[in-house]
């Protein structure tokens, strides 16, 4: 079942992003202004050296043996140094990869007014406008977004499935069912990458929660000063990121303590482990702190979808990675309960998944 939204939540007025900037306000509203250690520093000179992995999908999927144990060790250093990396010849038609980007930007160029039939109540998060947002005093992103759960079918709501642009609906079936494939795929050799059996996951995770998120980050006069999204991980088992063609380069990871850009490769999809791998594999695959940032000219779109067990699945450390020198660090609950525990928390880092810690004792 979908996490029931949730408690009367008192949040102010809410600019819009996109309306604010057509007014070009000589100063930013101070709801949208960083405190100063918040703030994105100037971007770093960073190496090829730094960039996130590559996976190429073809050679899991129809490489010869060598080919593919090689980009299964790949894959096992992309999700243990990393948690991102970026898959190329997915097999997802491009057209798709278009199509979905156009009907993405298509809805957030209509007028206000359309978009604001399809509303994101406060304290929910399906629908057009702002997530995670809980109290009046709480800073906002630079950003739109557009959300809506897409299987299993029971946490859709129809109402916000929006009739314009006529292809948006029709397209999102389409796209959601090829990245659900690519997923289901990519557990498959994450299994294998940890020494597991192929389809533990797919038996582990009931039919598959997916929802997707569109997000809109108009260019801002300060970059500087605001936060695109602030920094996260994801409550998901994995994400799968498309940046949108001639968007500005917006997303940064944290890599020891430096947030470290990622560099859009045309056509790649980027993926990422979500707070739930770390829980199963009890932290040998991690779930890493993301952020995005604004550009004073270029805007950016970015189209994430989120893929995670059934609410009733168990979660918890798999016994299988578990041993005296890697002792449990999580504990059990089940993914419902981390839904609702997402939702209604703001984004802040990893501090979500302190939910499922287990307290250390060093004392002894
Ligand atoms: C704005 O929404 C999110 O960022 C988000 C929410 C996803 C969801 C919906 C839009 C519909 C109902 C299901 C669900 C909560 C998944 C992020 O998704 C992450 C957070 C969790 C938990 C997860 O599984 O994916
Ligand atoms: O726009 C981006 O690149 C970041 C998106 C993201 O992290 C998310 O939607 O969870
Ligand atoms: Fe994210």
């Amino acid at each position: 079942m979908a996490p029931a939204p949730i408690f009367p939540v008192k949040v102010g007025h809410i600019d819009d992003v996109q309306e604010l900037r057509k007014a070009k306000p000589t100063t930013i509203p101070e709801r949208f202004v960083r405190d100063l250690t918040e703030r994105p520093t100037m971007a770093t000179a960073l190496s090829s050296a730094t960039d996130i992995p590559n996976i190429n999908f073809s050679k899991l999927i129809k490489g010869n043996p060598d080919e593919f144990h090689s980009e299964i060790l790949n894959l096992t250093t992309a999700c243990e140094q990393w948690g991102f990396f970026q898959v190329i010849n997915h097999e997802i038609d491009l057209s798709l990869l278009e199509s979905i980007e156009k009907v993405a930007k298509d809805f957030f160029m209509l007028p206000l007014e359309e978009k604001q039939k399809y509303p994101m109540a406060p304290g929910t998060v399906q629908g057009y406008g702002q997530a995670f947002v809980f109290s009046e005093n709480q800073k906002l992103d630079w950003c739109n977004m557009f959300a809506l759960g897409v299987e299993p079918h029971c946490i859709r709501n129809p109402k916000l499935w929006p009739a314009e642009p006529a292809e948006f609906s029709q397209t999102l079936e389409n796209y959601s069912s090829r990245v659900r494939k690519l997923c289901e795929n990519l557990l498959k050799y994450i299994a294998m990458s940890l020494g597991l059996k192929g389809d533990v996951f797919e038996k582990m995770f009931g039919v598959a929660v997916q929802a997707v998120r569109m997000n809109y980050y108009p260019p801002c006069s300060r970059p500087d000063l605001v936060l695109g999204l602030s920094p996260h991980s994801d409550g998901s088992a994995l994400t799968v990121l498309q940046q949108g063609r001639g968007s500005s380069v917006g997303l940064q990871i944290l890599k020891n303590n430096t947030w470290v850009p990622v560099q859009p490769i045309a056509n790649a999809l980027v993926v990422n482990i979500g707070d739930t791998m770390e829980v199963l594999t009890n932290g040998r695959y991690k779930s890493v702190e993301h952020r995005a940032v604004t550009h004073r000219e270029k805007d950016r779109l970015s189209i994430a979808t989120f893929y995670a067990p059934d609410y009733e699945t168990e979660l918890g450390p798999m016994p299988e990675l578990l041993d005296e020198n890697n002792p449990c660090k999580y504990r059990r609950y089940n993914h419902g309960e981390y839904s609702k525990h997402y939702v209604t928390n703001k984004l802040q880092g990893k501090k979500t998944l302190d939910f499922a810690k287990i307290e250390i004792d060093y004392s002894t």
